[in-house]
């Protein structure tokens, strides 16, 4: 790999905790300059080597990053995004969810292409992201999201409102709608769905189907895809994150993916 590039990672969570330990694991030579963070005044022992806490977006611009990533909530990608792309650096989302408010997305969009920067999307807790993106090139007729989760996973999110999670014996599908009303019902946990619609045919026509499965012990994304490229069929079981059992370690590879890949002569 080629030299360092400095990042910027917003949010300190179970996400970018994990990105932090795999990269100083594997020796990637990057430097993480700065985390944000809402509370900086609170005692922080794990923050990687040489790192400055900060916690507005205004902040950035001082850090010298040439790539942040948010790994935070949805309320963090526009203002941080804003202000990363106004600063000159590229910006990359886990808080997909944010995404689908067309005005914030179209108002990120113009500013990376105004300034030459670039909106990053990785594949979150997703694989084959790119095969419905390069299938989304002729017409898809049909995309479905299933989303798969342990019943602790829907814990503290509106599935406590639609179903008693706890006396669950089989699996129940207990939302099925829009990759818009997903996302927007279901910020911690839907994400995905905006991704998919991003790369297919977008969070109004993308279906999304949510299931608490009381036998599961992994997080299951399954999407299915339909259209002039053929048929897509994907199943992918990510282990969740240890200190955050909504999310999926996959999502934090695939941000490693994304940093690596900056500085790699070979890209995969
Ligand atoms: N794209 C995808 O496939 C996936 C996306 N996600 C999303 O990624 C995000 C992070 O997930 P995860 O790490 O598991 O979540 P966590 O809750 O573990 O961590 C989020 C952290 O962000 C901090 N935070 C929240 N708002 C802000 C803010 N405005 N500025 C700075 N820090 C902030 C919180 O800190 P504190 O409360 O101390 O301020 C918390 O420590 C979530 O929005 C999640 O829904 C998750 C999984 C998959
Ligand atoms: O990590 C996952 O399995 C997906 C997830 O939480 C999200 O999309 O918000």
């Amino acid at each position: 790999m080629s030299e360092s590039e400095a990042i910027c990672l917003v949010g300190w969570g179970a996400i970018n905790q994990r990105v932090a330990a795999l990269l100083a694991e594997r020796g990637s030579p990057f430097d993480i300059v700065a985390v944000a963070v809402r509370d900086p005044a609170r005692e922080r022992d794990d923050l990687p080597l040489g790192a400055r806490l900060i916690s507005q977006p205004g902040d950035l611009a001082a850090t010298g990053a040439t790539l942040v990533v948010e790994a935070a909530g949805r309320s963090s990608v526009l203002p941080f995004g804003r202000a990363a792309l106004a600063a000159g650096m590229d910006f990359a989302v886990s808080s997909t969810s944010a995404l689908v408010d067309t005005a914030a997305l179209s108002e990120l969009i113009a500013l990376a292409e105004t300034g030459g920067r670039q909106l990053l999307v990785p594949p979150g807790a997703l694989g084959g992201v790119d095969a419905l993106a390069a299938a989304s090139r002729l017409n898809l007729t049909d995309v479905e999201h299933r989303i798969v989760k342990p019943p602790r996973a829907w814990r503290g999110t509106a599935a406590e409102t639609l179903c008693d999670l706890d006396a669950l014996q089989a699996p129940l599908s207990f939302f099925q709608g829009s990759a818009r009303e997903a996302a927007d019902r279901f910020p911690q946990n839907a994400n995905v769905a905006v991704i998919t619609s991003l790369a297919g045919i977008g969070v109004d026509r993308t279906r999304v189907t949510l299931i608490a499965d009381p036998e599961a012990r992994l997080n299951a994304h399954e999407i299915r895809a339909e259209g002039d490229f053929g048929l897509l069929e994907i199943r992918l079981q990510n282990r969740p994150l240890a200190t955050n059992p909504k999310s999926s370690e996959m999502t934090a590879l695939n941000i490693v993916r994304l940093i690596e890949n900056r500085a790699a002569g070979l890209v995969l």
